[in-house]
């Protein structure tokens, strides 16, 4: 049976179970439940920290496990991303009080507060900057007005807690995080895991995408096809009036509403977008 890390609560552990269930596993249905059986997939689920995730994945313990990139690299677990999973987008950043222009060289001699400290040790020592680094468990952005530290390294998502706390962003961003899938650098494939793999790629495609339709005469269909190439080839089915067509193709999300205006201006009609759940490309 193939044993998969989940986070059990934070800000990737709703998004996780949604992409979970939209790719045909089973929820969990109490939020204190450490483990979820779902014979029928022949997987069984631990709800474990994010944090710790990937420590059990590296171990061999767990098979695959979903997860932070950022909290990955801090860990330092022999682990490798299988898939980027397309939500809990972050950025892990130094930032200190607003009012003047910090540079990363400015941390010499400093105080730095971080839950990340293995992520931020190398960073600094990469850069030749001798900083003392201050692990905290969260709320980080505080502890320079409580005089714990002079300058933070924290998860900026919004900014809205940066800027709640005076604090500004700055230096090189010190990783791009996402939620990932991972699994361990020495393990073996196997076919289970390559199942779940392929089902979640398919919940995260479908996200990226969506579905077009729109009817377009037939002499115009060349160039409305340069407009909507498709992943392959859009599928083009005949209408009762033979001079028109039926167009089909999947366009990336982003572009839709760009593509839309730019089929209705061609002198398409009846433009539809409608959402992808899941796919096998
Ligand atoms: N505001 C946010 N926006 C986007 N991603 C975020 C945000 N906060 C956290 N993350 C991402 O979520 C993961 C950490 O999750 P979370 O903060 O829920 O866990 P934690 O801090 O370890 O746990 P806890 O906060 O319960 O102690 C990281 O990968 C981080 O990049
Ligand atoms: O840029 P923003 O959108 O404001 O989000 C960033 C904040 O969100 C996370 O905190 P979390 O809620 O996980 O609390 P924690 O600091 O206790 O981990 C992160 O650690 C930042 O503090
Ligand atoms: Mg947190």
């Amino acid at each position: 049976m193939l044993r998969v890390a989940v986070p059990n609560k934070g800000a990737l552990a709703g998004p996780a179970a949604d992409m979970l269930a939209e790719a045909g596993y089973r929820r969990r249905h109490d939020s204190r439940d450490l483990t979820v059986l779902d014979p029928t997939n022949d997987v069984e689920f631990f709800f474990l920290r994010p944090k710790d995730i990937a420590i059990y994945v590296g171990s061999g313990e767990l098979d695959l496990g979903i997860t932070g990139r950022d909290l990955a690299l801090d860990s330092g677990a022999p682990v490798d991303e299988r898939l980027a999973l397309g939500f809990g987008g972050s950025t892990f950043r130094y930032a200190a009080p607003a009012g003047r222009d910090w540079t990363v060289d400015d941390l010499h001699g400093k105080r730095l507060a971080t839950s990340y400290p293995k992520l931020v040790r190398a960073d600094l020592a990469r850069r030749g900057v001798d900083t003392e680094v201050i692990r905290l468990d969260g709320a980080v952005e505080i502890s320079v007005a409580l005089g714990v530290a002079d300058a933070v390294a924290d998860v900026v998502g919004s900014g809205r807690t940066l800027r709640q706390h005076n604090l500004v962003a700055f230096g090189d961003v010190i990783c791009e995080s996402e939620a990932v899938l991972l699994q361990g650098t020495s393990a073996d494939g196997s076919p289970a895991k390559d199942q779940l793999a392929a089902r979640l790629q398919g919940v995260v495609f479908a996200q990226q995408y969506m579905m077009l339709d729109y009817d377009c005469p037939k002499a115009l269909l060349d160039e409305a096809i340069t407009v909507t190439p498709g992943l392959e080839s859009p599928t083009v089915a005949p209408l009762a009036d033979p001079a028109w067509v039926a167009v089909r193709a999947m366009v990336p999300r982003k572009e839709a509403n760009l593509v839309m205006d730019r089929l209705a201006a061609l002198g398409a009609k009846a433009v539809l977008a409608s959402d992808i759940r899941s796919c096998r490309l």
